[in-house]
């Protein structure tokens, strides 16, 4: 089980519906005031989302039956807050339109080849979740079948159908349960069709995603983000630069292009191998990716470090990986977060060492509460 994967929860709708009737302005404010009062003083006005409707290119519907007429039908939709509850709900404004088309093909195809929603009461059913993720750059779309155990009857007749119907489809991955989970994506997968991984572009570097690796869900705001980023890290060519929790090593690519050396640190495997994938489809010879917890890779790092980078889950860092920083002291630390209240916490940690220069919000995740906050800190 990975550390990040709450990366993988269904997407529930009754959080959006809340936030259904604010305005962006409205929300933009609220979040903002928010931070404001976190932080304890004004931040930077919030950078807009520049597509606040149909920017998710992650979606994540999740199986159930329903009675048509005499029997059972499966549909696919999304659980509702705080139940195990699945509400067949095919379309959601935040998903990206042709996502959204997909799922209602693939709906159909579930009916028509009769599969059903797994049921753990009566250990029947095969389909759990499905999972797409489109590129941005080139469109192109990767589905993901969460299926119990690893059957999947009439699977090339399916998805035969499926790339006819959306030749946008370039790959199709079952991933296998073979336990009670709550979680969406376990390890073993097999791949239907295509290479098992699609690939996007950011700022000319080609990144190959695969489906268990973290990606950025709204990649018009990441572009925002990682511009502002190395922005205010003022990354010089003699500097050493340490991207903590690196993903698929997006920013410890985009940040070769300015510094001496890059060190990418992650535990998520399939995020590390994409990232390795990644640095050699770019011809990069100055980035490294170190696979293991930051709690353990940050401290093996033998040379100063001029700046950190760190991108942590919605939990923050850990304790004990902010008394590594404390003790390895890196000229600047630029922290990007998904939640201010935990990236607060943990600046207030080492706050006493390092002047914090810029807090700089972003609208990556309209119509949610959640807010994606940037912050410059820098040695004392
Ligand atoms: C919010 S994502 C950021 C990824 C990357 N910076 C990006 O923009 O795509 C957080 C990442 O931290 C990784 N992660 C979570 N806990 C970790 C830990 N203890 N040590 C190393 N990486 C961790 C997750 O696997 C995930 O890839």
């Amino acid at each position: 089980m990975y550390k990040n994967d709450q990366e993988d929860y269904t997407f529930d709708s009754v959080e959006t519906i809340r936030f259904e009737s604010i305005s962006v302005k409205d929300q933009v404010k609220e979040k903002e005031k928010h931070i404001e009062k976190l932080f304890d003083q004004k931040v930077s006005p919030m950078v807009m989302n520049p597509k606040p409707r149909g920017y998710r290119h992650k979606a994540v519907l999740s199986a159930t039956n329903i009675k048509v007429g005499n029997s059972f039908q499966i549909r696919l939709g999304l659980f509702i807050e705080g139940s195990k509850d699945i509400k067949p709900r095919n379309g959601h404004y935040l998903h990206d339109a042709k996502i959204d088309e997909v799922f209602k093909t693939i709906e159909s195809l579930l009916i028509k080849y009769k599969f059903k929603a797994y049921q753990k009461r009566y250990q029947e059913g095969i389909i759990k979740h499905v999972m797409i993720r489109k590129s941005f750059d080139s469109g192109e779309l990767m589905v993901v079948f969460a299926t119990q155990n690893n059957v999947f009857p009439n699977h090339r007749k399916f998805i035969n159908e499926l790339i006819l119907a959306h030749p946008e489809v370039k790959t199709v991955v079952q991933n296998i349960h073979c336990k009670e989970t709550h979680l969406v994506l376990l390890e073993e997968e097999k791949i239907l069709y295509g290479k098992g991984f699609i690939t996007d572009a950011i700022d000319g570097f080609k990144f190959q995603i695969s489906s268990r690796s973290f990606y950025q869900v709204n990649p018009m705001q990441m572009f925002n983000i990682y511009d502002y980023a190395l922005k205010i890290a003022e990354i010089k060519p003699t500097d050493l630069v340490v991207d903590c929790y690196s993903g698929i090593g997006t920013l410890s690519i985009l940040a070769s292009k300015y510094a001496k050396t890059v060190y990418g640190l992650e535990i998520n495997s399939s995020s590390v191998a994409n990232a390795i994938t990644n640095k050699k489809l770019n011809n990069i010879s100055n980035v490294h990716f170190i696979q293991g917890d930051v709690e353990d890779t940050l401290e093996k790092l033998n040379d100063p470090i001029d700046i950190l980078i760190m991108d942590p889950t919605r939990d923050g860092a850990s304790l004990k990986f902010i008394e590594i920083v404390k003790k390895i002291k890196p000229k600047k630390i630029v922290y990007i977060s998904c939640n201010p209240d935990t990236q607060i916490r943990d600046i207030k940690q080492i706050g006493f060492m390092y002047k914090l220069l810029n807090i700089q919000p972003f609208d990556m995740f309209t119509y949610t509460s959640h807010v994606e906050n940037v912050i410059l800190l820098e040695l004392k």
